[in-house]
Parts: structure tokens; sequence; C-alpha cells
């Protein structure tokens, strides 16, 4: 892959949809170097971080960039991204549920101020909890018929806090289109923050949505005290289930050792500003999953998604028994460590394939 460019992009012009942990983090990057409006859903909320400048809902006491704009109308996010020679860069940092509707909602306002060319890049990391589908599936509904819109997908290992916080951090940006890649790398590439490149869309999704499923499990091993040698195992056989789905959906098999797959699994499933990691850690210390979901005021992806991810295994017949171990501790009552023992139960295999 040819190398991308970090500068020379005076016409970028950056809107982020979402205003919780990581859109504030990516906008507040963004604004940096490039023209950045903020959208929060709520206005209050909106008017509140435009007036207070500090996100102390999501990212307490870490003060905003004087130059990011905040607000709370959609419509002057898209205004702002006209311009003589803009080059217009959306990201939708909305969790998964609220992907198809913001995706819904840029595609008409694209139409709607008479952009079009603009790059859409989202930063979910899930899939679809009804119908199993990745995020550029979702996506492809609403931009599919707009010729001069591109798309990908940002991930990577990244707690939107460190990134906020200016501490060192590494993404990766996947998409079929040049353009796009450049445009991630120029708005937010710099300083403490590194972007690769990849246009394997698939992988990239995939290893950022299953890894919070293996990062509950790592968690509820943490919870039982079951020791650091089960956490490397789960860690590892989780990575080769993440990845035997991926393949069958399409991925390439080294995206699973890169950022996005094995670097991402690494930190969530030790790192414990996780919030997936922090609902396993709760429930393998015996906390129900209603009360652990009721006291949190984030999203931990990984607890819709993992249903979804076992339902789209089982259509390709791909065996995932950390996943299934997941689901049966989080939606079947089955006690953390009776799942545990069926997991060791299973038959001796061969490592590395399905011999
Ligand atoms: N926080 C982090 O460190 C990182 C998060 N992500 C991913 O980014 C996505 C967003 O996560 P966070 O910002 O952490 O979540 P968060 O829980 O910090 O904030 C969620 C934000 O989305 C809004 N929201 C909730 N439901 C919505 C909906 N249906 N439609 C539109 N907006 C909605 C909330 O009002 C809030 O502003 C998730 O998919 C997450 O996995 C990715 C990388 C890092
Ligand atoms: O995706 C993340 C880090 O890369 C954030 O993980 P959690 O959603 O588990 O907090």
């Amino acid at each position: 892959m040819p190398a991308m460019q970090a500068d020379g992009k005076p016409g970028l012009r950056v809107g982020v949809l979402g205003a919780g942990s990581w859109g504030t983090a990516l906008a507040a990057a963004s604004a940096r170097a490039h023209p950045t409006v903020l959208w929060a859903r709520n206005p209050a909320f909106a008017d509140q971080l435009a007036r207070g400048r500090e996100n102390t809902h999501y990212l307490p006491g870490i003060p905003l960039p004087a130059a990011l704009r905040v607000t709370g109308d959609l419509d002057r996010l898209l205004a702002h991204l006209h311009g003589p020679d803009a080059e217009a860069l959306v990201v939708l940092a909305v969790p998964m549920a609220g992907l198809d509707a913001a995706c819904h909602a840029v595609a008409a306002g694209l139409a709607r101020h008479g952009l079009a060319q603009a790059s859409v890049v989202w930063a979910c990391k899930g899939i679809d909890a009804v119908t199993g589908r990745l995020p550029h599936e979702i996506a492809a509904d609403h931009f599919g018929a707009l010729p001069g819109v591109s798309t990908g997908v940002l991930s990577g290992p990244s707690f939107a806090r460190e990134v906020a916080q200016g501490l060192p951090v590494a993404l990766t940006v996947a998409s079929a289109d040049p353009v796009l890649r450049d445009r991630v790398v120029c708005a937010l590439h710099g300083g403490a923050i590194r972007v690769y490149g990849s246009d394997d869309v698939v992988g990239v999704e995939v290893g950022g949505a299953l890894k919070n499923v293996i990062a509950i499990a790592c968690g509820i091993g943490d919870g039982l005290s079951m020791g650091t040698n089960a956490r490397a195992a789960l860690i590892t056989r989780g990575l080769a289930e993440i990845s035997r789905l991926g393949v069958a959906l399409g991925a390439r098999a080294e995206t699973f050792t890169g950022l996005t797959g094995l670097g991402d699994l690494i930190l969530t499933a030790t790192g414990d500003l996780s919030r997936n990691r922090q609902v396993g850690l709760a429930i393998g210390r015996g906390r129900p999953l209603d009360a652990i979901l009721g006291d949190m005021t984030q999203v931990a992806e990984g607890v819709r998604c993992a249903p979804a991810v076992l339902a789209l295994a089982r259509r390709h017949g791909i065996d995932m028994p950390i996943t299934e171990a997941v689901c049966a501790v989080l939606f079947d009552r089955v006690p953390p460590q009776e799942a545990v023992s069926r997991l060791l139960a299973r038959d001796p295999r061969f490592e590395g394939g399905d011999r």
C-alpha cells in the first residue's frame, strides 16, 4: 500500500457525530489542526459542552481545545463541511445501536446541503444486535447510492481517556478509498497519534467487535481469580475464534495479528479502563448483569453483540466456544464457574487448525 499523506490538506473540514467519550476524544484531536465540529444528540448537553469546555460526563477533568466547536444541530455540522476547496470528513462516533440512524441522518443531510463529495468513517465497534450485520453493511444501505461519498472504519487499541490526555496511541483506518484514508490520517495523525492504513474493512470491523466479547470473558476469569495463565489462554484462544469467523466472513487472517485484532484484544482484555472488561469482572465477582448494566452510564458493546456474534458464527458453521460461554453466563444464567468447567472439559484439539 502506498505511503499516506500526513499533511497538506488545508481544506480538510471535520465533523464528528457522538459526544460520548470516543467522539469527544477524536474531535479534540482533530481540532488541533483542522476546523472541527462535534455534534451531540442532546442539544442541552451540546450547550453545556460548548460553554463549559469540558465533557464532564464522559471525560471529566480534560479541557476541550478552544478551537473545537460543539453543536446539537446536525445542520450546523453539515454547513461547516462546506467551503472553497473543502474536503469533508464525517466521523460517526456513536454506539453501534445508533449507527443506522446516524448514517441515515448524514446521508440525507449531505444531499440537503449539496455535499456530493465526502468521506464518512465510523468508529463504533460491534455488529448489529438483531441482524448480525457489520457496520459497513449498514452504512452501504445509506451511502451505497451516493457515488461521491466514500466510507471506511476507524479502529485500534485506544481508550478514549488516554487519547484525550495526549498519551501515545496507534489507530488503523480501513477503506477501499485511498482518499478517505488520507483524510483520516490528515485529521488525526501527528503528535502522539499514529494512524495506519488498511483496505481490510471486514477484518478491522470483526476484530473491533469481537474483542469486546473476549474482554468480557477475560474479565469474568479475572473476577473469578482464575490467574494470569487463564487470561493468556482466553486471549489467545479468543483470537483464534475471532480469526476463524473473520476469515469466513472474508477478512484477511493477518489483520487479526495487527492493531485492530490482537492489539485491541490485549488492551481491552487486560486494561481496567475497558467497560467490557469491567462488566466481566463484576460478573465474575458475582453481580447480576441487570444490576451491572443498571449502574453503567457508558456503553459496553460486547454485551449486546455477543448473542449476534454467536448466531452469525452458527450460520457460518464456525465454532466459538468462548463466545458461547460468555452468552451462557450473560443470558442463560449459567454460573461463571460452570461455564469455565465446560470450556476446560472440551476435547483435546490440535492447535492452529481444525485437525
Ligand atoms: N470509549 C472508548 O475508549 C472507545 C470507544 N469506541 C467505540 O465507539 C463507540 C462509541 O463509544 P463511546 O463514545 O465510548 O460511548 P459512550 O458510552 O462514552 O458515549 C455514547 C455516546 O453516544 C450517544 N448515544 C447513545 N446511544 C445513541 C444512539 N442510539 N444514537 C446516537 N447516539 C447515541 C450518547 O448520548 C453518548 O453521547 C462504541 O461503539 C465504542 O465501542 C471505540 C474506541 C475507543
Ligand atoms: O474499544 C476500546 C479500546 O480500544 C474501548 O473498550 P471498552 O468499550 O471495553 O471500554
